[in-house]
Formats: C-alpha cells, sequence, structure tokens
C-alpha cells in the first residue's frame, strides 16, 4: 500500500540553526507511528512544517497521498478553563467544518452521535467541557478531530498530562477506532510504555535525522 506521506531530502532551519537535514521518511498507511526524540529535538516544528507546505500547496518533499481536508492537527495545549461555556457535546460538533445550515443536519447528528460513542463521551456529552476531567478533555479534542472525517490523524502529546488509566484508554480507543476507519495515527509522544504497547512504527528523531523503526509484531 502507497505511504501516506513521504518525505523526502527535507531541510528544516529556525533562525539560529538546522533542526534537520536531508531527512527521508515514509509514514504507512493505517498505521500508528509515534514520533519520538529529546526535547527540543524538533518532533512539533517537523509536523507543522509538513502543515504549512500541505496548506500552501508547496509539498516538494513531502508528499501527500491525501488532500489538505482528510488532514486533522489535535495540538498539546489548549487553555480551557473552568468556565469555558459550551459542554461536550457541542464543542464537538464544532469540528464539522462544511456545515451549509447553522444548525446540524440529520446525517451529521447521526455521525455525531458515533463519534460520541466510539469516543465514550455519549454518557458525558451534557457536561461543560470546562468541567469535564484532563482524559475526557483529551476525547472531546479527538472526537471533534473526528467530525472532518480525517484519513490522517496527528496528535501532538496528547497524553502528556493523563494518569496511567486515561493514557492507555485513550490509545486503546484510537486503535479501535483505526481499525473500524481508514485512519492512519502520527502520535507525537516521549512515553515508552505507549510506544511499546500500542505503535506499529516509531520514527525516531536525533542528530537531524531519523530513523524509522518497525515495532516487532505481537507487542500491540
Ligand atoms: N520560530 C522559531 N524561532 C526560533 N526557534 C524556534 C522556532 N520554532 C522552533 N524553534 C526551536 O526549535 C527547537 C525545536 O522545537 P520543537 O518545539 O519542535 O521541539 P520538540 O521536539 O517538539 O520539543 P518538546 O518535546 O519539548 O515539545 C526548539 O529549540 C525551539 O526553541
Amino acid at each position: 500500500m502507497q505511504p501516506i506521506l513521504e518525505v523526502e531530502n527535507l531541510d528544516i532551519k529556525v533562525p539560529d540553526r538546522t533542526l534537520f537535514r536531508n531527512l527521508n521518511f515514509a509514514i504507512p498507511r493505517n498505521e500508528l507511528t509515534c514520533i519520538t526524540g529529546e526535547n527540543g529535538v524538533g518532533k512539533s516544528t517537523l509536523i507543522k512544517h509538513l502543515i504549512q507546505d500541505l496548506n500552501r500547496n508547496s509539498t516538494i518533499h513531502a508528499q501527500f497521498a491525501i488532500p489538505r481536508d482528510k488532514v486533522q492537527y489535535v495540538p498539546q495545549l489548549r487553555n480551557i478553563d473552568d468556565e469555558y461555556p459550551l459542554n461536550i457535546h457541542d464543542f464537538v460538533a464544532l469540528g464539522f467544518k462544511h456545515r451549509i445550515l447553522p444548525w446540524n443536519s440529520k446525517a451529521m447528528n447521526q455521525r455525531l452521535r458515533e463519534i460520541l460513542d466510539e469516543t465514550k463521551l455519549a454518557r458525558i456529552q451534557a457536561r461543560p467541557l470546562g468541567k469535564a476531567s484532563g482524559g475526557e478533555k483529551q476525547r472531546a479534542y479527538l472526537a471533534q478531530a473526528l467530525c472532518a472525517d480525517p484519513q490522517l490523524l496527528i496528535l501532538d502529546e496528547a497524553t502528556a498530562n493523563l494518569d496511567q488509566s486515561a493514557k492507555h484508554f485513550l490509545l486503546q480507543l484510537l486503535k479501535s477506532i483505526m481499525q473500524n476507519h481508514d485512519l492512519t495515527v502520527i502520535f507525537i509522544t516521549h512515553d515508552p510504555e505507549l510506544i511499546a504497547a500500542y505503535a506499529d512504527n516509531e520514527l525516531h528523531l536525533e542528530n537531524q535525522t531519523a530513523t524509522m523503526t518497525k515495532m516487532k509484531k505481537g507487542e500491540n
């Protein structure tokens, strides 16, 4: 199967240094690839660079096998405070980008119900997002991204502030959603336990370059 993303001979510079030189890697379709590397190596910058290129349609060094609107990025931090006014249901529904009417269509409501079920949010959908736990918030961000029907989902440190059980719950959900849909996941993480348990591949960034390792079968 053709990779969902192929990167060839890519250099990335920030004002005072070169982060990557001659990067080459391919992200396999319908698999979960973890991007790892020390703090500051350039994990988030690499992803932002690839998405910017895709937005500008200037993907000389990065070939995506899917259109821009099939890529969703879930960022690391969001300032959702206690008083955030939307409930989980309404927050997730904001993910429907192409609505023509100001209200949700029947088909959208049906899809929304499925997504809330898949992300185990159905029971708590009326809860204000500001009052939700870290794990519930993270599932709401995931659910909102799923409304766009992505084929590539990029999660930046989605489990960074979660406890053990919430981390595993989120990754198990992701894996089961991947099995039921045509979905590829890139997951930036520092967590070796999650990589060993759930990753199909690890893309390790070090010394301005990237090394791809296929994880052993049977570890997932
Ligand atoms: N626009 C910019 N101007 C200057 N420096 C930048 C810019 N963007 C990124 N950097 C620097 O590039 C390096 C890589 O940052 P990045 O956030 O991509 O690292 P990371 O691997 O995701 O780190 P972490 O694991 O801590 O999140 C950092 O040293 C950062 O300060």
